[in-house]
């Protein structure tokens, strides 16, 4: 069955006001592992994202031997750690992990410790874990254990996943999205324009109408993993919180491209602020 209707009624979980007696732990804790030298902005992006998106508490892990800031200028509201003090906590509601990661042998080290420790929480693997995912056997028979996982792969990173090449993925983008989650067990994002959603115990094949070329810039798939990741943090399925991330990253940068008179430009450190005002409309429209 394919549906195509991005209708926040869609997403009933994720457009709810929220109770008057919440707090900050009634919205998770989501740990962000990535963030190599060289690439700290790719988690960064990711986890301004995620307090956008509500997360009650958010955790940005440095694959570094010391932080690269003490502080997020920006956004002090984020706690920063090395990954390896984010491995050992227990209070994780959900992780991500990939963005930024780097591909040596330190990284393999590092997702395999993510993906021993989240064995019970949501993962979303994204960026150089999908590399060293279909890279290294190992990963691939952790990840394939892994009973809540979530993929969200660019055609080229699905092209390693299935060993085939860019081009063939773009040729039958359906039969990719399928082929990665009945390999992985998981629900996976085949992203490019109208990206797909499809996950492997559910024969419901969700394509995403909106978003448009503007997001063909640097990190704007980490926004994309630091959103899911906190709506799966929230508590939200990962079908919902998946198809409804890719609904609302689309929708941020459509809202952005009226605010800035086209396409060009756009930056991915602005589609944060932009997420949260259309979670919020949406949630106000179904009032
Ligand atoms: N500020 C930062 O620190 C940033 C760090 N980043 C990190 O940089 C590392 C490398 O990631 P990249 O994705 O750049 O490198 P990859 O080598 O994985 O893939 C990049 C290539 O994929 C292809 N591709 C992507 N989307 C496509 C589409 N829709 N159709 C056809 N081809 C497509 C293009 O040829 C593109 O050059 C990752 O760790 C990533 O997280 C990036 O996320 C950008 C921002
Ligand atoms: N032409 C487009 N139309 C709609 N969405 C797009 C387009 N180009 C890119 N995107 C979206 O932007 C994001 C890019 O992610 P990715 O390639 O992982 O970027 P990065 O690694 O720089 O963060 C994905 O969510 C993708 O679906």
């Amino acid at each position: 069955m394919e549906i195509c209707v991005n209708a926040p009624s869609m997403f009933p979980s994720v457009f709810m006001p929220r109770p008057l007696d919440s707090h900050k732990g009634t919205f998770g804790t989501l740990a962000i592992i990535g963030g190599s030298q060289g690439m700290s902005g790719a988690i960064v992006l990711a986890s301004t994202a995620a307090v956008y998106t509500g997360c009650g508490k958010v955790w940005a892990g440095f694959h570094q031997k010391t932080l690269p800031m003490p502080i997020i200028a920006q956004h002090p509201e984020i706690m920063l750690a090395c990954a390896h003090e984010l491995l050992i906590r227990e209070d994780i509601s959900a992780w991500v992990t990939g963005c930024g990661l780097g591909l040596d042998e330190d990284a393999v080290i590092v997702l395999e410790k993510v993906l021993s420790k989240s064995m019970n929480a949501p993962l979303l693997l994204d960026a150089d874990a999908l590399t060293l995912l279909s890279q290294r056997p190992q990963l691939s028979t952790l990840a394939q254990q892994h009973s809540h996982l979530i993929l969200t792969p660019h055609p080229t990173e699905a092209a390693r996943l299935l060993g085939i090449s860019t081009a063939d993925i773009q040729a039958d983008r359906h039969s990719a999205v399928k082929a990665i989650a009945q390999k992985y067990q998981a629900t996976v994002v085949l992203k490019g324009h109208h990206s797909l959603v499809y996950a492997f115990d559910n024969d419901t094949l969700y394509t995403n109408h909106s978003g448009n070329p503007g997001l063909a810039t640097a990190g704007s798939g980490d926004v994309l993993s630091g959103v899911i990741g906190a709506l799966c943090a929230q508590g939200i399925d990962n079908w919902q919180a998946t198809c409804a991330g890719v609904w609302l990253h689309g929708a941020a940068a459509d809202y952005l491209a009226s605010q800035i008179g086209g396409e060009i430009g756009l930056l991915s450190s602005e589609l944060p602020h932009a997420v949260r005002y259309i979670r919020n409309r949406a949630i106000q429209q179904r009032k």
